[in-house]
């Protein structure tokens, strides 16, 4: 199957700053792909090389078959991260505007339906809250019921409940055979939506592959969080790897003893040698390993890096050893 959109090699830079370094990928027709990683990693600018609303350095750029700037747009849906519509239109009016943009376009008010805005479509683009703003401009990307579909950040601001009408239309859209590419930063986004993921790190994917097979190469092990203040020696009869967690995933904190491999079966025998040896914990959680592990594994470093350069530590003085330690603990 070739694929609908491709990108080879391509790099950018703005000045001193590359912002892409050589990144490829490829995605087949009817396929999710989901594009996540740091702040200023390059996901955006790898977008608008796709879209053709930037010119790569080198490299090559193709959307069904064809250079970006030479596509019919009636095939293409383009959601911009920055996306600001003219703001005295009502919800209707906009995805009225934008239908009128195509030649055979969908009709606005079932495009507010399907983003979740059937009641609001009179209200003025302005008096809509954050959330509901994007979801018009998701709706805009749409009318033109596009073979191709760019996303960039398309949840953004918008609440869970929201979050899950526009996951459910995308499923939709990829169902009906819409090739997507979204970037995002909501891990639980990424492995819901994509059937491939893509991480970017530094303006090139250093790793690509579905969920499920990142997770088994770079997520990790199963892991039981204490969160107790007692010293990690407390642990040491346990059979299991035990680290404290200097930096956690969402929800847990820093200072959590993270005991690895640990099947839910062996769970009791743990809570057992806690209570037998009177240490306190005020939480217990157990976890497969997912893609934000992934992502604390293969990203998360960039981040350290960045803040440990600010200072961001303690007197800006974390060691080598710790970074080290941080990036095969997190
Ligand atoms: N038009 C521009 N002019 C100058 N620098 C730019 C421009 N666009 C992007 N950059 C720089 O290129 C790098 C990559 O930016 P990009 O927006 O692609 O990252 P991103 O992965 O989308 O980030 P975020 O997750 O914050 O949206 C950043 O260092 C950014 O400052």
């Amino acid at each position: 199957m070739s694929a609908v959109v491709e990108a080879t090699d391509l790099e950018k830079r703005y000045g001193e700053t590359v912002a892409l370094s050589g990144a490829s990928l490829a995605v087949d027709a009817g396929e999710v792909f989901g594009l996540i990683g740091p702040n200023g990693a390059g996901k955006t600018t790898l977008v608008r090389a796709l879209t053709g609303t930037t010119e790569p350095d080198s490299g090559a750029a193709r959307v069904l078959g064809e250079a970006p700037t030479a596509i019919d747009r009636d095939r293409l849906g383009v959601l911009p991260q920055a996306f600001s519509p003219p703001d005295r239109l009502s919800a209707r009016e906009l995805l009225a505007y934008y239908a009128g943009l195509y030649d055979d376009p969908r009709d606005p008010d079932a495009v507010l339906a399907d983003v979740g805005l059937a009641d609001d479509g009179d209200t003025w683009y302005e008096d809509l809250s954050g959330g509901q703003q994007r979801r018009v401009c998701v709706g805009s990307a749409l009318v033109n019921d596009p073979d191709v579909l760019f996303l960039d950040e398309p949840t953004t601001g918008i609440d869970p409940a929201g979050r899950r009408t526009v996951w459910r239309l995308i499923e939709d859209l990829a169902a009906g055979g819409t090739t997507v590419l979204l970037t995002t930063h909501d891990m639980a986004e990424a492995e819901r939506l994509a059937d491939r993921v893509g991480l970017l790190t530094d303006g090139s994917l250093v790793a690509q592959g579905t969920p499920d097979a990142l997770v088994a190469e770079h997520g990790g092990s199963s892991r039981l969080t204490v969160e107790t203040a007692a010293d990690l020696e407390a642990f040491d009869d346990l059979e299991h790897p035990v680290e404290r967690v200097e930096r956690g995933r969402r929800g847990t904190p820093d200072g959590a003893v993270v005991v690895r491999e640990i099947e839910p079966a062996e769970i009791a025998a743990v809570v057992d040698s806690l209570e037998a040896r009177d240490i306190e914990y005020t939480g217990l959680s157990w976890a497969e390993p997912d893609l934000e592990d992934v992502y604390l594994a293969l990203a998360d470093r960039t981040e350290l890096e960045r803040t440990d350069r600010v200072g961001g530590s303690d007197g800006g003085d974390e060691s080598a050893d710790d970074l080290a330690q941080a990036g095969e603990t997190a």
